[in-house]
Parts: C-alpha cells; sequence; structure tokens
C-alpha cells in the first residue's frame, strides 16, 4: 500500500489497546487545543498516553496532552482523544487519522469531533460554538486528501459521497442541547474550512475563505471526519470560535496560539456541558 495506514497495522494496535483495557467504547471524542478538560469528567477512567502504544503517532503541539482516556461518561462508554495529531506537526496526513481508524477497530460506531478555530463569517463572536454543518477540504482540493493513494476496500469505498459528512440527526439533537441549556445564543451552524498550517490566515486568505463560503477555519478536524466516514462511522463536528480572522488590513490583530488556548479555557465549561448532554441525548448501536 502506498500511503496510509495498512490494514494489519490499525488491527494490530487495537489488539494492544483492547488487551489493557477493559472499557469496549461505541463512541469516540476527539478533543481540540485546549479542549481536554472533558476527560476530568471521566469515570472510572483507563488512561493511556500515545507514547505507550506501539507505533502510534505522538502529539507535540501545547493544549494536546496525548492521551487516550476510556471510561464512562453521562452512562456510555466513551474513549477520549485528549490531544489530536495535526499535519503540521510534520506528519503525513494519513497518519493524523491513525487514531480514528483505530477507534472504528476498537468497536466506536459515532465520534463526536472538536476544535479551535477562526471565525470567518463577520456575524460570529469569540466565545461561539459552531456546529459543523459542513466542510471545505482545502488541502482534499489541492490533491492533499486523506484518503490520497492505494485504497483497501476493507477500510472503506475507493470513491466517497461526502455530502452527509456530518450526521444531521446529530446535528438537529445538538441544536435541542443548546436550546435546553440555554446556550442558544452561542449556537452557530456553519461550514468549517481546514487549512494545513501551522501559520494563521492573511488578511488576503480571510477573505479568500469568506468568499469561499467558509464560516469558520482550523487545521484539523476534516480528514478526521472523511476517514471516519469512510469507515461508516456517524460524524459530530463541532467548532469553538477562539478569535475573529481579520478581513480588513485596518482591524489586523495577531492571533496567537495561547489566545485560542484561552478562549478554550473560558468556555470549558459551557462546552463540557454541550457534550456530556449531548452525549446523553444520542442513541448508539
Ligand atoms: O486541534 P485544533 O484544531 O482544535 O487546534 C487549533 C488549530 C491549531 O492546531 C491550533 C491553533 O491555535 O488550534
Ligand atoms: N487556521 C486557523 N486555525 C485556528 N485555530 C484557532 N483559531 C484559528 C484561526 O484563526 N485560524
Amino acid at each position: 500500500m502506498g500511503d496510509g495506514p495498512s490494514f494489519e497495522e490499525v488491527s494490530s494496535i487495537a489488539q494492544n489497546i483492547l488487551g489493557r483495557v477493559k472499557h469496549r467504547p461505541k463512541i469516540g471524542i476527539v478533543c481540540g487545543s485546549g479542549l481536554g478538560g472533558l476527560a476530568d469528567d471521566v469515570q472510572d477512567a483507563e488512561i493511556l498516553p500515545y507514547s505507550e502504544i506501539p507505533t502510534f503517532p505522538v502529539s507535540t503541539v501545547p493544549g494536546h496532552m496525548g492521551k487516550l482516556v476510556f471510561g464512562i461518561l453521562e452512562g456510555k462508554t466513551v474513549v477520549l482523544m485528549r490531544g489530536r495529531l495535526h499535519c503540521y506537526e510534520g506528519y503525513p496526513m494519513w497518519k493524523t487519522t491513525i487514531p480514528i481508524r483505530v477507534m472504528k477497530a476498537l468497536g466506536v460506531t459515532t465520534i463526536f469531533l472538536t476544535n479551535a478555530a477562526g471565525g470567518i463569517n463577520p456575524d460570529f463572536n469569540v466565545g461561539d460554538m459552531m456546529i459543523i454543518r459542513d466542510h471545505i477540504d482545502l488541502p482534499g482540493l489541492t490533491g492533499e486528501c486523506v484518503l490520497r493513494g492505494a485504497n483497501d476496500e476493507r477500510f472503506g469505498p475507493r470513491f466517497l459521497a461526502t455530502v452527509d459528512t456530518y450526521d444531521p440527526e446529530l446535528r438537529a439533537t445538538c441544536k435541542k442541547v443548546f436550546q435546553d441549556l440555554g446556550l442558544s445564543q452561542l449556537m452557530r451552524e456553519g461550514t468549517y474550512v481546514m487549512i494545513g498550517g501551522p501559520t494563521f490566515e492573511t488578511v488576503a486568505e480571510s477573505r479568500l475563505l469568506k468568499a469561499f463560503g467558509g464560516d469558520s477555519v482550523g487545521m484539523s478536524t476534516v480528514a478526521e471526519a472523511i476517514v471516519a466516514r469512510h469507515m461508516g462511522m456517524r460524524v459530530f463536528g463541532l467548532s469553538l470560535i477562539t478569535d475573529m480572522c481579520c478581513l480588513s488590513y485596518d482591524t489586523a490583530n495577531h492571533t496567537t496560539h495561547e489566545e485560542v488556548l484561552a478562549i478554550g479555557q473560558k468556555r470549558a465549561e459551557d462546552l463540557k456541558a454541550i457534550v456530556m448532554r449531548l452525549l446523553k441525548d444520542t442513541t448508539v448501536e
């Protein structure tokens, strides 16, 4: 096989993990930059640092601890990635999604992807949360789709339809969760654009992404969503808007990762409440 992990490698990582943890999760959660606090509420937790799982890639970004956390959250057996992988860390795109393939091999059928993102839609505010309705795979559009390379049908089909990537039922449930929790004023829905990073956008790039129809922008999530759908998983995505992209040279400010993490901290409790309630209201087979 060219690009991508082999089916055997993914199975072997999953077998290693299954031999070391008792939990058998059906739901996986990927914690975005600064959003790992969710893991603190996991009951009966079993924790595996990525560095202790043979051939598993490790996280190198501040705000991403690099641990798999297994346990019970809101009565559901879950596995959380406390720290994700990004291609700007030097990984080929396919490698950043090995954990998603491993989750499927562990029995996960539904995945919640969270991220910290810049707001492109001028109606958004810092601290809003955007339910991802659709995405723009900018790397994919330029030939770097995560599914590039030989395809193993045991994972999924060669050609993948992506019109329904983000599960409509989970999106509807999440909208109700915002209402029930009295957080509707923070709720947004829209299109997430993935860029490679690690540079934040120039003013001209932000304008381009806005013209493309993007509402938020970040450096992750899309490849994970595609790989999850490739394997038939249900996908839900949520962006925390941690900064607003500059659309004018007059108001140009300098986004920093520290700022991103600080907003993550500030909104941690609301985000946690939403994800926990969504978990509670989600039925899994
Ligand atoms: O892992 P996510 O997508 O939440 O992280 C975002 C994108 C960059 O990794 C980082 C920039 O501050 O936050
Ligand atoms: N590309 C990008 N990623 C982010 N992650 C958090 N904020 C941002 C942002 O403004 N731009």
